[in-house]
């Protein structure tokens, strides 16, 4: 655990009762943080509307919520001078804005996916499509039939790696139907939602009669909460400004 002499008095969780916020719960306890529950729908927690009444210093905020929540709680956190660890994906553009200006008052540190293994993937994947000009490229992200984004925020991670090593933009095609056939400058991009599946992220790249497949599967949550308190260990004490996963493994 990176940081973890340096780590929060306590962990504020936001989104107590959700799946991620069980499992930080849970992984809190086992490693001994005291904890403030943040749920809505959970009385023994504090509502987000107390939220600002309750945070102190020696705090960090880790938030899996969704979106229209989660603003609020890191408002909130930064207005307290709290930093604030951001696992919750599906912003859209204002969203972003508002971390970001979150982060010129705090440290917050932001990943669409807090399994240390697909940081390995997204380094490997840079690697492979660099190695490979000319290859055609698939991507297909599959999740349990709760899960309200598409695509996930790993998979646009990984879409964005695939841009920033090639050096351009491909055309993201979400799907197929009808008559229609590869173009030159596409990557697909593949959505399944079904089960439990905690996460699963694939790359494929294809061409000179070979094809190279990349592949993550996450069988817990727990990894995700793992690495999210990992973070949250190594941010506190920190300048404020907006930091990654990769700044701290
Ligand atoms: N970065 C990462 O490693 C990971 C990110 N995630 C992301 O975390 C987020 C949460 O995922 P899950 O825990 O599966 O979702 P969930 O639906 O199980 O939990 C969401 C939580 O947010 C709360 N919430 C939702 N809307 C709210 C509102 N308007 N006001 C107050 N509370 C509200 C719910 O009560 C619930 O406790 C999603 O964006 C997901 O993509 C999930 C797993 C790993
Ligand atoms: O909703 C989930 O479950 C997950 N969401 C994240 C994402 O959108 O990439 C990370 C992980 O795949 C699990």
């Amino acid at each position: 655990m990176p940081g973890a002499e340096l780590g929060p008095d306590r962990v504020v969780v936001t989104g107590a009762t959700g799946r991620m916020g069980e499992e930080l719960l849970a992984a809190c306890e086992e490693r001994g943080h005291d904890v403030l529950a943040v749920s809505e729908s959970d009385d023994d927690a504090i509502s987000g509307a107390d939220l600002a009444d309750h945070l102190e210093p020696g705090d960090v905020l880790v938030d899996f919520t969704l979106p229209e929540a989660s603003l609020g709680y890191v408002e909130t956190a930064a207005d307290a001078g709290v930093p604030v660890v951001i696992g919750t994906t599906g912003y859209d553009g204002a969203g972003e804005a508002s971390i970001e200006e979150a982060a010129e008052q705090v440290p917050v540190l932001r990943a669409s996916n807090f399994a240390r293994g697909i940081q390995a993937l997204l380094g490997a994947v840079r690697e492979a499509v660099a190695a490979l000009p000319g290859y055609d490229v698939e991507v297909t992200e599959t999740h349990h039939n709760g899960k309200r984004d598409a695509p996930s925020g790993t998979a646009l991670s990984i879409l964005d790696g695939i841009d920033d090593a090639r050096g351009d933009e491909l055309d993201r095609k979400y799907g197929r139907e009808g008559v229609d056939p590869r173009e030159d400058g596409e990557v697909g991009v593949h959505v399944r939602r079904a089960g439990g599946i905690k996460g699963e992220h694939e790359v494929l790249l294809a061409g000179n009669e070979e094809v190279l497949t990349l592949t993550h599967r996450a069988e817990s949550r727990g990894v995700f909460a793992a690495g999210a308190l990992d973070a949250a260990e190594w941010l506190a004490g920190r300048e404020a400004g907006l930091y990654a996963f990769e700044d701290l493994i």
